[in-house]
């Protein structure tokens, strides 16, 4: 969690990564984010609670301007990505979305390319040179966990894997462009147990490398995986703290409501 300060004794804060100020999101004229400042830190993983509708995925997608392709949506406000205004007319989306990548709740690798493929999809599409794509798609497939089960049939279709193996691999075809941020919108949704506690496990080993956002609607996964989170609740953001200060000690009565499970 927060790390100690040799120099003075004292806990010291962690960098921020990300910082949002005054972000604002809309859906035509229905107001979804309101007014969300956050700092998001470094290498560490922020899980967004809150109840279903309270703008948990809007604000996951307006980090990375996917918000925008909706028809009709729009933001406003401060994103920040390391000092650099993600919003500014000069930031390719495209190119953003590399240093920002995104994983979905259901798993949605490539139908039509093998496994292979799928982890340098990203590459391909972008037009970037890899020198040595091989080493690349084992040190992908190695860092998700992923090489010994597939090694064997790297050719064979990524659809062809299961569903939590599918969820892996997409998070290995983010890993090769090589983000800063991974955006997880409820990553194990669509996935049974075993599945679900190897995600997790793959999330706890990223964070050392990877600054994590974690879009969950389970309390007791935002408890295990998570060093910060983020209460939403209507659009707005109600609570943001270490995760242990949220359950054992949250400044809100709404937090605390939500998660004791007295509303939700
Ligand atoms: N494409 C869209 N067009 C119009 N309104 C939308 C669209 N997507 C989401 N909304 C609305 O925006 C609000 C926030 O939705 P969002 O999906 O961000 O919430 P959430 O907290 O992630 O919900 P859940 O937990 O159910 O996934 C909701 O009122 C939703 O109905």
């Amino acid at each position: 969690m927060t790390a100690i300060d040799p120099e003075i004794g004292a806990e010291s804060a962690p960098a921020t990564k990300l910082q949002v100020t005054h972000l604002n999101a809309y859906f035509g004229d229905l107001h979804v984010i309101r007014d969300i400042t956050l700092g998001v830190p470094a290498e560490k993983v922020t899980a967004i609670i809150g109840p279903s509708g309270c703008g948990k995925s809007t604000f996951l997608r307006c980090l990375n301007r996917m918000h925008e392709h909706v028809p009709g949506a729009r933001a406003k406000g401060e994103v920040l990505l390391d000092g650099v205004d993600v919003y500014h007319p000069s930031v390719n989306p495209v190119r953003l979305r590399r240093r920002v990548g995104m994983v979905f709740q259901k798993p949605n690798p490539f139908p039509t390319m093998s496994i292979r493929d799928n982890v340098l999809a990203g590459h391909r599409l972008n037009g970037t040179h890899i020198d040595a794509p091989g080493e690349l798609v084992e040190h992908c497939l190695r860092q998700v966990a992923l090489w010994d089960e597939v090694k064997d049939r790297l050719d064979q279709p990524g659809i062809a894997l299961s569903s939590g193996q599918q969820q892996r691999l997409c998070i290995a075809r983010v890993l090769a462009v090589e983000p800063d941020v991974v955006l997880l919108d409820e990553p194990c949704s669509a996935l049974d147990p075993i599945a679900t506690a190897h995600i997790e496990e793959l999330i706890e080993e990223l964070k050392d490398r990877y600054t994590l956002l974690l879009v969950t609607h389970n309390l007791q996964q935002a408890a295990r995986v998570s060093d910060y989170m983020a209460f939403f609740y209507m659009g707005n953001l109600v609570e943001f703290d270490r995760t242990d200060v949220i359950f054992t000690n949250p400044k809100e009565s709404r937090t605390e409501d939500y998660v004791t499970g007295k509303f939700g």
